[in-house]
């Protein structure tokens, strides 16, 4: 038995989802079907997900959103028609909306996600009454009816464990299942989604749920590039990779795959394959859990922006028990989430997501790390990107820090961190986000031309 989840790029119009339908018909172990809400159809279209998020917002505000109540439900109006899919559907769809827009508005984070689930939601119902009409016996299943429950955490929940007892039984459908990406429900009944792009972990807790043979992941590349294809031209297709080295590039940037995504498969070791929907006789890339087939060391270069360096210096900071400790708690009393913390004899420093440090929570940070611990000396530096060089065949691999460095330096560029754990599975480097591209780009050439 196969999951097969299809990408926003996948679902963005009838001409896509026709394809979907050929993909899903051509082999009858693809029993499950999760997915996305309609994505873009050339670059500068918008996705159905941002358009709910504007509309909630306003309808929080009392503004008028009906441009962007109107603009969804012409996306779906549209594939309908073209599908010919009979009227049930729209009704069902516009008035799930009219249904949302009336909600509860004294939750502004669940409100919004209620919308945000939407998105996949409707067009879960959309493309299970078009797989109807093909000759492909499909239902639509809710995360409600399946019991996918997550935590209390709107825009950013996880799953609830004890979700695997109820959603095997998905594995006892005659028909294929249809089934919403992105969101479940929380114990008290609430919409909670997955951080953005999220679907990609719904089809891996699906896999995982019903103990898969395979979890394969369409989108609108015939594999996963050894570097950002919008960043590097024509770069290296990847035809294997490990769970380890993706969940390192995903982490880092390569957002074809949700970093997420790779937990629940590699538990039970299923092997997710990413294939494009535009294409797919291509052979895509695998992920599993070792390399079966001759690979270069390095196997990717990702890079990821918005960070923030906190600098802290310290004489004897190395004699001081407790000291890390202690930065870490006030990390916590001010609910902020670090990293890495890269560290030298008397200093230490805290790689952060900056968009979680607003100025006064910086100011108040400097300021008790001067009162309470003593600190001699903070520095704060933001507009930080980390580049990633990842590949497990490193370890074995003299002169990757000697090759990266000249790199850098060709280009000028100035290496502010480098981290490099023991595993040496990757090596991490902290540079200014002006720099970020051209130092993907000398990177890709240094080590794959
Ligand atoms: N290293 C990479 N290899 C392939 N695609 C990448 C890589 N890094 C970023 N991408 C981008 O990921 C996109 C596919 O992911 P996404 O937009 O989430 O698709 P979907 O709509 O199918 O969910 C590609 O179109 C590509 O621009
Ligand atoms: N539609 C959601 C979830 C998702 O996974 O979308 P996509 O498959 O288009 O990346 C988002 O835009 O975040």
């Amino acid at each position: 038995m196969k999951v097969v989840k299809f990408g926003g790029s996948s679902l963005a119009s009838a001409q896509q989802i026709r394809k979907v339908g050929q993909i899903v018909k051509s082999d009858t172990e693809r029993k499950i079907v999760v997915v996305s809400a309609p994505g873009k159809r050339y670059s500068e279209d918008e996705k159905v997900t941002d358009l709910l998020i504007s509309l909630a917002e306003k309808s929080l505000q009392d503004q008028d959103y009906s441009l962007e109540m109107n603009k969804i439900v012409q996306r779906y109006q549209e594939m309908a028609e073209e599908l010919s899919l009979n009227e049930e559907v729209m009704v069902a769809i516009e008035s799930r909306l009219d249904q949302l827009a009336a909600g509860d508005k004294s939750h502004p984070d669940y409100y919004i996600d209620a919308f945000k689930a939407s998105g996949e939601d409707n067009n879960a119902k959309l493309v299970a009454a078009y797989f109807n009409q093909i000759g492909i016996p499909a239902s639509y299943v809710s995360p409600k009816e399946a019991g996918l429950l997550v935590t209390n955490e709107p825009h950013n929940a996880r799953l609830l464990p004890d979700s695997y007892e109820k959603l095997i039984t998905l594995r006892e459908r005659e028909e294929v299942v249809v089934f919403p990406g992105f969101f479940g429900y929380t114990h008290e009944g609430d919409i909670c989604t997955f951080s953005r792009g999220g679907s990609d972990i719904t089809g891996a807790i699906l896999a995982s749920g019903v103990n898969a043979d395979l979890y394969e992941n369409f989108t609108d590349v015939d594999a996963i590039f050894a570097a950002n294809p919008s960043v590097v031209e024509n770069p290296m297709a990847i035809a294997e990779l490990t769970y380890r080295e993706m969940r390192e590039l995903s982490y880092a940037g390569f957002s074809v795959l949700h970093d997420e995504a790779l937990e629940p498969a590699f538990k039970k070791g299923i092997p997710v394959v990413i294939k494009n929907t535009n294409n797919p006789n291509a052979p895509g890339t695998t992920i599993t859990k070792e390399h079966t087939k001759e690979h270069p060391p390095i196997i990717g270069i990702a890079s990821s922006s918005g960070f923030m360096n906190i600098y802290i210096e310290k004489y004897l900071m190395n004699r001081e028990i407790g000291f890390g400790r202690k930065v870490l708690q006030l990390l916590e009393m001010y609910g902020l989430s670090y990293e890495h913390t890269p560290s030298g004899i008397d200093n230490m420093t805290l790689v952060l997501r900056e968009e979680q440090v607003s100025p006064s929570i910086e100011e108040a940070l400097i300021t008790t790390l001067k009162e309470k611990l003593q600190v001699e000396n903070v520095k704060i530096e933001r507009d930080v990107a980390l580049i990633m060089l990842v590949g497990e065949g490193m370890r074995d691999q003299i002169g990757t820090m000697a090759t990266a460095a000249k790199a850098f330096k060709d280009q000028n560029i100035n290496i502010d961190m480098v981290n490099q754990g023991a595993s040496e599975n990757s090596v991490m480097f902290g540079i200014q986000q002006k720099d970020e591209d051209k130092a993907v780009e000398s990177l890709y050439r240094a080590f794959f031309d």
